[in-house]
């Protein structure tokens, strides 16, 4: 839809911003309505007939937390699935806004707004088809649509040939019913490749169990693995199966297995042994027919001759040992994966942002990763959100932790020269970031993006 021809609700508690809004958008839109109470928001939204809301995302009485925004947000999707919503946000909340995106919203714009960037964002906002887009309500995906973006979830991009090697042993004893141990730091894919050999074994069509050991409390470790029977304890008001028994015929992945407790290890060994559980307040035992695959980031071997791990419980559960190397050590994985990630997110924000460009990938080959595959999914995915650009450049990529060794005190030292300099270019224009950006020799976005990173 063309702008001329669209109908526009502003939501805003600031006047100023209301009538400054609607001078510029009567000029070019069928009709503009300004309101400043978003409790009339239901009634406008069910009534009105509008193709754009522009919502503020701090009104006075919640001043930072964006909290309201959100509420209302929710509030007109939940009424309208496909109404398109552009936030209005403060220059230091771009965190926010990549959360309304996510959220559903169709874009953002930061205050104070150039007339022209508003315009461009508003048309390419009525532009964009809902379907499947950031905008539609996951209930509305089709059957089709939904087993699609499992599959994608599932997809493992493997281009480095210690990857490629690890896919091949995988899917080589997934036929088999070996217990397996996956070994890797954290994010580089472990839960992924548990899905992968269950899928790939006899058991693919019985269920496929997690249990993340390292978010269990002693005290339910017991009835969370094994179950109970009613009365067992105060709280066990019926019988329940526990996560062995769930996984019947299927494959039970227990994750952060390094984090058990001794005493934990041995009753679990127990259970492996004897190949049957008793659920908590019952004498009746329950024979076990899963694959087990295990997984942990820490050094299992090392907890072993420390004795933190049983050596025995450890012969148990590695029959086959599947390491995944860290991010940093497969290169060519890095820009299959960007790229992978790119189309993803690109199609699932309605972002035009279809390339990368040849210096962020030498930029991404030569960062450390610390949080692996997670991270670089993560960082692509805003970048996809913010960038303006069709093909994203370094400045586009924000990351957390300095690169590799050459993290000296000097690289700290420099980041602390650049963020005085933008505090103090930033007070010299009192806010302005079109001027502040000029003096310092930034475009806005790429200012936007260090004041995110210093928590400006
Ligand atoms: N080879 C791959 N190709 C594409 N995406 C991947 C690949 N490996 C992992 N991912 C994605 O990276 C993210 C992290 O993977 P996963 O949760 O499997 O890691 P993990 O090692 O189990 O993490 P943790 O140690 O924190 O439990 C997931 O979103 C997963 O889909």
């Amino acid at each position: 839809m063309q702008l001329s021809e669209a109908k526009i609700l502003i939501i805003d508690d600031d006047v100023d911003v209301l009538s400054a809004a609607k001078l510029l958008l009567k000029r070019h839109a069928k009709s503009v309505d300004i309101e400043k109470n978003p409790q009339k928001l239901p009634f406008l939204v069910t009534n009105g007939e509008y193709n754009l809301i522009l919502l503020d995302m701090n009104f006075t009485r919640d001043v930072n937390s964006g909290r309201e925004g959100f509420h209302w947000l929710d509030r007109i999707l939940d009424i309208n699935p496909k109404m398109k919503v552009i936030m209005i946000t403060a220059y230091g909340d771009i965190e926010m806004a990549i959360r309304a995106i996510k959220s559903g919203a169709t874009d953002f714009v930061l205050k104070p707004w150039e007339n022209e960037k508003l315009l461009a964002t508003i048309s390419a906002a009525l532009l964009v088809n809902n379907a499947g887009g950031a905008g539609i309500a996951p209930e509305e995906k089709t059957k089709e649509e939904t087993k699609k973006a499992k599959n994608n979830a599932d997809t493992i991009v493997a281009t480095s040939d210690a990857m490629k090697q690890v896919l091949f042993t995988a899917e080589r004893v997934a036929a088999t019913d070996a217990n397996v141990i996956i070994l890797g730091e954290n994010g580089t894919g472990k839960t992924q490749l548990a899905r992968h050999v269950h899928q790939h074994s006899q058991r693919a069509e019985k269920p496929f169990v997690t249990v993340d050991l390292g978010a269990l409390s002693e005290s339910l470790f017991e009835s969370e693995l094994f179950g109970h029977v009613k009365g067992a304890f105060t709280d066990a008001k019926e019988d329940r199966a526990g996560r062995f028994e769930e996984a019947k015929g299927g494959t039970i992945f227990l994750d952060e297995i390094g984090n058990l407790s001794l005493p934990l290890q041995a009753k679990l060994l127990t259970v492996i042994q004897d190949r049957k559980v008793t659920r908590v307040g019952s004498n009746k035992s329950i024979a076990l027919d899963v694959r087990l695959i295990c997984a942990t980031n820490m050094n299992i071997e090392k907890m072993v001759q420390e004795k933190t791990f049983r050596q025995d419980l450890l012969y148990r559960i590695n029959t086959i040992e599947l390491d995944l190397p860290p991010l940093r050590e497969r290169h060519e994985d890095i820009s299959a994966l960007a790229d992978f990630y790119l189309k993803q997110f690109s199609k699932k924000y309605n972002r035009p942002v279809n390339d990368i460009s040849s210096a962020l990938i030498k930029k991404m080959q030569q960062y450390n990763w610390p949080g692996n595959i997670r991270e670089l999914q993560h960082a692509i995915e805003r970048a996809v959100i913010l960038s303006q650009e069709k093909t994203l450049q370094p400045d586009d990529l924000f990351l957390k932790s300095a690169t590799g060794p050459a993290a000296t005190a000097t690289g700290f030292d420099l980041e602390n020269m650049e963020k005085t300099l933008i505090v103090k270019a930033m007070k010299r224009f009192n806010g302005n970031i079109t001027d502040a950006a000029r003096e310092l020799g930034l475009s806005r976005a790429a200012l936007y993006r260090r004041m995110e990173k210093y928590g400006l």
